[in-house]
């Protein structure tokens, strides 16, 4: 059992090539249970690029990714999710003509054991309900469950991947862009999930150009630049004004 501030999931010297391009160059990342982590850094400094290797998407061309402690290597990125790890990309990846409850259990929809054994049929009631449940516990109030993902705004639906997400996660979730294209009160909304997430002691990485939201809502902070981890210190040693010339390059690390 993981206790809060234990390491949960750890970047060994990390680097991803692309042919010529070292897009991440020997990063190291640890993550402790009940932390937020902030990931900033400019256009192309390799923040992408790490979300894919922690994430399953990606395999590192070198280094290593433990999890609770333990060595793993992922074959996709459902390898990744089936051992607790999340990913809510910047595209949120919910089907727009199907139900909330339906997007909140895709591609694990509950079976009813049917008369013919595997034969199950979707349990609708039972996933409403708990989807409903689930999105509750985050701190997220969708109106009906039953409505199409089409119907809701840009928020509610930023609102449904995100629970979705935090729901499923046991032990990491990763969070790119989540605030990003959204008004002030359904950006909060966002944050609020990632303080409930935190609070029942997922690890949670938040990768964000918005700096207000990074300093608001994590406990450190990692800035890449060009492939490297230039800088990993708290969050409240930070402003907007220094974390931006930390990102820039302006203020030496
Ligand atoms: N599939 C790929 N093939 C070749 N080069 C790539 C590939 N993916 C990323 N890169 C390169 O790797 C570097 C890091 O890119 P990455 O997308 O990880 O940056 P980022 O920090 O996420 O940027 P952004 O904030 O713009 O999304 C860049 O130079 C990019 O051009």
């Amino acid at each position: 059992m993981t206790e809060r501030g234990d390491v949960i999931y750890e970047a060994r010297n990390l680097s991803k090539r692309y042919g010529a391009v070292v897009a991440l160059d020997d990063a190291n990342l640890k993550l402790h249970a009940g932390e937020v982590v902030g990931l900033v850094g400019d256009n192309g400094a390799g923040k992408s690029t790490l979300v894919k290797c922690l994430s399953g998407a990606h395999a590192p061309s070198s280094g290593q990714l433990l999890l609770d402690g333990v060595e793993r290597s992922w074959k996709s990125p459902h390898d990744a999710i089936q051992a607790g790890v999340e990913t809510l990309y910047q595209d949120s990846g919910l089907a727009p003509h199907l139900s909330v409850s339906a997007n909140v259990f895709l591609g694990r929809e509950e079976l009813k054991p049917g008369l013919l054994g595997r034969m199950g049929f979707l349990a609708q009631k039972s996933m409403d309900r708990r989807a409903h449940e689930d999105l509750d516990r985050v701190g997220i109030a969708v109106p009906a469950s039953g409505r199409s993902v089409a119907q809701l705004s840009g928020g509610q639906r930023q609102a449904v991947a995100i629970g979705r997400a935090v729901a499923w996660a046991s032990r990491v979730i990763i969070l790119d862009e989540p605030t990003n294209h959204l008004g002030a009160r359904q950006a909060g909304e966002v944050l609020h999930v990632v303080e409930r997430a935190k609070a029942e002691g997922l690890g949670v990485i938040f990768i964000s150009h918005t700096l207000p939201h990074v300093l608001q809502v994590t406990d450190r902070v990692v800035v890449l630049r060009l492939g490297r981890v230039v800088k990993d210190a708290p969050t409240s040693e930070f402003d907007v004004d220094t974390l931006l010339g930390t990102i820039t390059g302006l203020i030496s690390d």
